[in-house]
């Protein structure tokens, strides 16, 4: 059998580079690809910010729509952009090897705003709320738009930066001069991961699909979403996760943690366990937040976030 395994995207351009990087890796492989671009629902409604949708998966939902209905056999996404439950029938087909996990500032020329008066730009409640609670006297605009797009309204308004994941500036090539790494900043679950999904059924993709997956990224991408998982309940909080593999001492170094909207109150955890406990480190972590203090705050969010 030789069919052509038609790759879903998003049309935007670090979607287009994510899918051809699929494509490119499957065809060395042997098979045969074709890319076929879609307009997911989060990129046109641009006016909102997506917490205020109270939708998960809007950047997934128009791709899962054509692979159930047969028009793609795979799916390629932005692994932090999938939610934690798939629709029925549509599986984890692989992850990628990962990218840069951090996020950065990317700043206009001086960073002295950082000792005084702010105004940051950044669409996400996660890098919102860990901003404000470092730097409680800014201010967070927010800001919309795929990578390119939030690039330009930066140049085009007076804040003084705004913020990015730093995968998605690499893999394009926009990643500009003047920016600062943010490794305080806590990433969000998978990110600078890529996640393959495919049909449960169809076995000559998933055999081709399983190839390209990374193991290690896999691990450490399963902790960050279940302890995701096993805190949200369905509303888009502000929560980071990081799960790193230590080689030498053969363990796993994760952090996470669970912030109120204004970044007044924050819990965070940190573990080191053989890699071994893998498999349900995110859930203990996630637990022990919860049990502290966190219960009550994702409470809170939940009635904020209107879900
Ligand atoms: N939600 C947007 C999104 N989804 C994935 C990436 C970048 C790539 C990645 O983090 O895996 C971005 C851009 C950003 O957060 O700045």
């Amino acid at each position: 059998m030789n069919k052509i395994i038609r790759i879903g995207t998003r049309d935007s351009e670090l979607a287009l580079w994510q899918a051809n990087t699929v494509s490119k890796q499957l065809n060395k492989l042997g098979y045969k690809t074709e890319i076929i671009a879609v307009k997911a629902d989060g990129d046109i409604i641009l006016d909102k910010p997506l917490y205020e949708l109270g939708i998960t998966g809007i950047f997934t939902k128009t791709l899962d729509v054509a692979m159930i209905a047969g028009k793609v056999d795979i799916a390629v996404h932005s692994m932090k952009d999938v939610p934690t439950a798939l629709p029925q029938s549509i599986v984890q087909a692989a992850v990628l090897k990962r990218g840069n996990v951090h996020d950065i500032l990317v700043h206009k020329g001086s960073t002295d705003f950082l000792e005084t008066n702010g105004t940051i730009a950044s669409g996400s409640l996660r890098r919102k709320a860990q901003w404000l609670n470092k730097y409680p006297n800014h201010k967070v605009e927010d800001l919309r738009g795929n990578v390119n797009t939030r690039l330009q309204k930066l140049k085009d308004n007076s804040w003084n930066a705004a913020i990015f994941a730093a995968a998605g500036l690499e893999r394009i090539n926009l990643k500009p001069t003047e920016f600062i790494n943010l490794d305080w900043m806590i990433p969000a679950p998978a990110q600078g991961a890529m996640m393959i999904v495919a049909m449960e059924n169809d076995n000559y993709v998933l055999d081709a699909v399983a190839q390209l997956n990374d193991i290690e990224t896999e691990i450490c991408t399963h902790i960050e979403r279940q302890f995701l998982r096993t805190l949200e309940g369905g509303c888009t909080a502000p929560i980071g996760a990081l799960a790193i593999y230590n080689e030498e001492e053969d363990t796993i170094v994760f952090k996470g943690n669970l912030l109120s909207i204004d970044g007044k109150q924050k819990f965070e955890i940190e573990k080191n366990v053989p890699i071994n406990e893998w498999k349900k480190l995110g859930f203990f972590a996630a637990k022990e937040i919860l049990e502290n203090g966190g219960e009550q705050l994702m409470k809170e969010l939940r009635s904020q976030l209107k879900k």
